[in-house]
């Protein structure tokens, strides 16, 4: 099997991975000692903040960034089982790896990633192979993380965190990301940059922040943006490294460690350190950007029977293996490219929204381990990694420009970049976003007021003087336009960038917007006023036509026959002009009978009695067909109970039994959930006489559920 197939592989600089060539030497005075003295410019070129952003706002949209993912193999843990045991797992190249098929000796399953580092593989090569390369984006204003995942004592840790001798992505992205940002705001340079951190687990599915544990659970939430935030969570400023050390290791001590069978100091929480860059253009347009860095060591999956978890540590593991369970529906509902992601389902996946399927560069690295005891958990970690590498997330730049001046301020620049990738978030003057946000911003979504006045320049003192922003009329209107731009609906706000396209197009770019503000911006406000009213009309129309369809229905009694009960108005179907349509889809679906079971040419007749012994009917009639809505209804509960189902609830299913139902789990984990149930057939034992008479029995009965359920 070669469960890889769809990845393009990057053969670049992994063949020390394998080959576990040691870094360069490292830096002197930390705790981390072997960090690279100097970045690899081989590996890693690093743009200027300017050509950055160039690069980004050139192009229309934003290109998709798959979630990358690397596989690390750690070695056996001691000599005894290495000299006992061939390990079951092998490297193939960089890229690619071997499993052994313990259903058929004779033949191992591969698999293809992004990057794979073998046992001799260093800190180093991982750093330099996978992480450093996305630091780059938090100077373009972009968020980027990385998840270390795996089964407990694969060495997930050990990666992100390391040892004093041998530091893990943690330190070195820090050691470099201060560098680059120590570099980009030196003097003569364009831009500010500042640091802070913060960092949180999630234990037993409470947000704790490790920088200060007595302030407990704290709240996940999600800003108009769709940014997420942890309101209340610490955030220190961090200028250097040993800055980093003072706050990282007390608030490491904190995290929740407790031995097991299986490793002797393990995760019992995810751990989530965030580091934000904060930069500010010091001079005009005097724009602002925000990059976010996750680096993410998640608990590792546990199987109770092998970690010998009782009490305390065995909620502990329920609580992480359920989290890690949700990660998985996550990952399939974004790589099936299914309309609902399950992020709400656990705090983790709402904090990794930004990471799956949301605005971040990702890098997952599964960490996996030789024994044969893991045998099982790797296939886990590798299907669930391949299936990661489906996933795309859309990377853009938070831009918004300096709370400070009026004449910063520019809704044309504010559409026009959001368009091309760059989305300019509005900020305005301190005194108009206090009016315009819903609530009070946090203190770390705004800057203070001293910091405002810091990144003043002196261009901007003279140019936007406190008197010209105050000015009574205009601002107080200015704040009524703006509250209504922000409470605009989203089709409003498409249909006036489309209006900021054809401005452009026109001749009307961002410069001469931003030297004649106000004529722009009102002209502008008046075609939302005018984008409104047509809404609104649109919304009467929609009115009078639902209107136009219950009278009719009130007049035609032949309609009102076949229609007694569903044809009810729905109680807040004219509120809105989305819903009248959702009604216009029920009802001819509610007109029909619940099972077409129509004749074919050269088949049985129909009974007469068919419309009330349904189910028995339908029984006989397998070669009749069922209505095309309940018969993929029916696929699609199958599925879930497929994907989903226990052996118990397997065995509800006609014709499966415990032996069935063994091999169907055994399947699902080998190479993850069935895409269709005609997929059945690809399980060892199972064969398409009996996918097919398993359809027939199942969707009958199912159907005819359907029909009992209704009635
Ligand atoms: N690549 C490696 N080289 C050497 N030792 C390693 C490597 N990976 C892991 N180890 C060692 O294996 C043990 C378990 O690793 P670690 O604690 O990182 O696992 P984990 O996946 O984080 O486990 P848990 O989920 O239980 O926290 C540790 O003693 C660690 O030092």
């Amino acid at each position: 099997m070669d469960s890889g197939a769809k990845a393009r592989p990057r053969r670049r600089e992994m063949a020390a991975a394998t080959s576990g060539i040691p870094g360069p030497p490292g830096k002197v005075g930390s705790r981390f000692s072997v960090l690279p003295s100097k970045f690899n410019t081989e590996n890693w070129s690093l743009p200027g903040a300017g050509r950055c952003l160039s690069k980004v706002g050139a192009s229309r949209r934003p290109p998709p960034a798959r979630v990358r993912v690397a596989v690390r193999l750690r070695p056996f843990m001691d000599e005894a089982t290495k000299a006992s045991e061939p390990p079951c797992v092998r490297g193939i190249d960089s890229c690619s790896l071997e499993v052994a098929n313990w259903r058929k000796y004779q033949e191992t399953l591969k698999y293809q990633f992004d990057a794979f580092y073998g046992e001799k593989s260093t800190q180093q090569d991982i750093y330099v192979g996978s992480v450093q390369p996305i630091l780059r984006h938090l100077l373009e204003g972009q968020n980027a993380s990385v998840l270390a995942y795996g089964p407990t004592g694969a060495g997930k840790t050990h990666t992100m965190l390391g040892s004093p001798e041998q530091p893990g992505v943690i330190p070195r992205a820090l050691m470099d990301l201060l560098q680059l940002t120590r570099d980009e705001s030196a003097e003569g340079r364009p831009w500010d940059l500042s640091v802070t951190m913060s960092y949180l687990e999630i234990y037993q599915e409470k947000v704790l922040d490790l920088l200060d544990p007595a302030s407990g659970d704290l709240v996940i939430r999600e800003d108009c943006r769709g940014n997420i935030l942890i309101p209340g969570l610490t955030q220190k400023p961090i200028a250097s490294f040993s800055d980093f050390e003072q706050h990282f290791l007390p608030a490491s001590r904190n995290r929740s460690v407790g031995a097991t069978r299986l490793n002797q100091r393990s995760s019992r929480s995810h751990a989530v350190l965030l580091v934000k860059v904060d930069q500010r253009e010091r001079l005009a347009p005097f724009r602002q950007r925000e990059g976010k860095l996750y680096l993410i060591d998640l608990a590792g999956s546990e199987d109770n029977r092998r970690t010998g978890n009782q009490g305390i540590r065995l909620k502990e593991s329920g609580a992480i293996n359920s989290s890690l369970f949700v990660l998985g529906k996550v990952v399939d509902a974004l790589s099936q490219g299914l309309p609902r992601i399950p992020y709400r389902d656990s705090k983790l996946t709402r904090l990794l929204q930004d990471s799956l399927g949301g605005s971040a560069h990702s890098i997952i690295i599964a960490n996996i381990a030789p024994e044969r005891r893991f045998y099982q958990d790797t296939i886990s970690a590798l299907n669930f990694t391949a299936r990661s590498k489906e996933v795309i997330n859309r990377p853009f730049t938070n831009e918004s420009l300096q709370p400070h001046g009026e004449d910063n301020w520019s809704l044309s620049k504010l559409l026009s970049t959001s368009t091309r990738g760059t989305v300019l978030i509005l900020l305005a003057i301190p005194p108009l976003f206090s009016a315009l946000a819903p609530g009070k911003p946090s203190q770390t979504e705004l800057p203070g007021p001293s910091e405002a006045k810091k990144a003043k320049g002196p261009e901007e003192e003279s140019a936007g003087s406190p008197s010209s922003v105050a000015a009574p009329a205009p601002a107080s209107e200015k704040l009524s336009l703006l509250g209504k731009l922000r409470s605009m609906d989203p089709a409003t706000l498409e249909s006036l960038l489309s209006l900021d396209r054809l401005l452009a197009s026109q001749g009307s770019h961002g410069t001469p917007l931003l030297s004649t503000p106000k004529r722009e911006r009102m002209a502008l406000i008046k075609t939302v006023e005018e984008k409104n009213m047509e809404i609104e009309r649109l919304k009467m129309k929609q009115k009078e036509l639902e209107a136009k369809v219950l009278a009719q229905e009130a007049l035609d009694p032949k309609d009102k026959e076949n229609t007694p009960t569903v044809l009810q108005p729905l109680p807040s179907c004219t509120d809105t002009v989305a819903k009248p349509l959702k009604k216009a889809v029920v009802m001819p679906l509610q007109l029909e009978p619940k099972i077409h079971i129509l004749k074919r040419g050269h088949k049985r007749k129909l009974e007469p009695s068919i419309a009330s012994k349904p189910v028995e009917k339908a029984e006989d009639c397998w070669e009749l067909q069922i209505s095309p809505e309940l018969l993929a209804h029916g696929r699609k509960k199958l599925l879930d109970l497929l994907n989903e189902g226990s052996v118990r609830d397997l065995r509800s299913l006609h014709l499966i039994g415990q032996k069935k139902a063994q091999l169907i789990l055994g399947w699902r984990e080998l190479h993850g959930p069935f895409s269709k149930v005609e997929d059945l057939e690809q399980v060892e034992g199972i064969s398409g006489k009996q996918v097919e008479s398993f359809l027939k029995a199942n969707l009958l009965g199912l159907a005819a559920g359907q029909t009992c359920d209704s009635s």
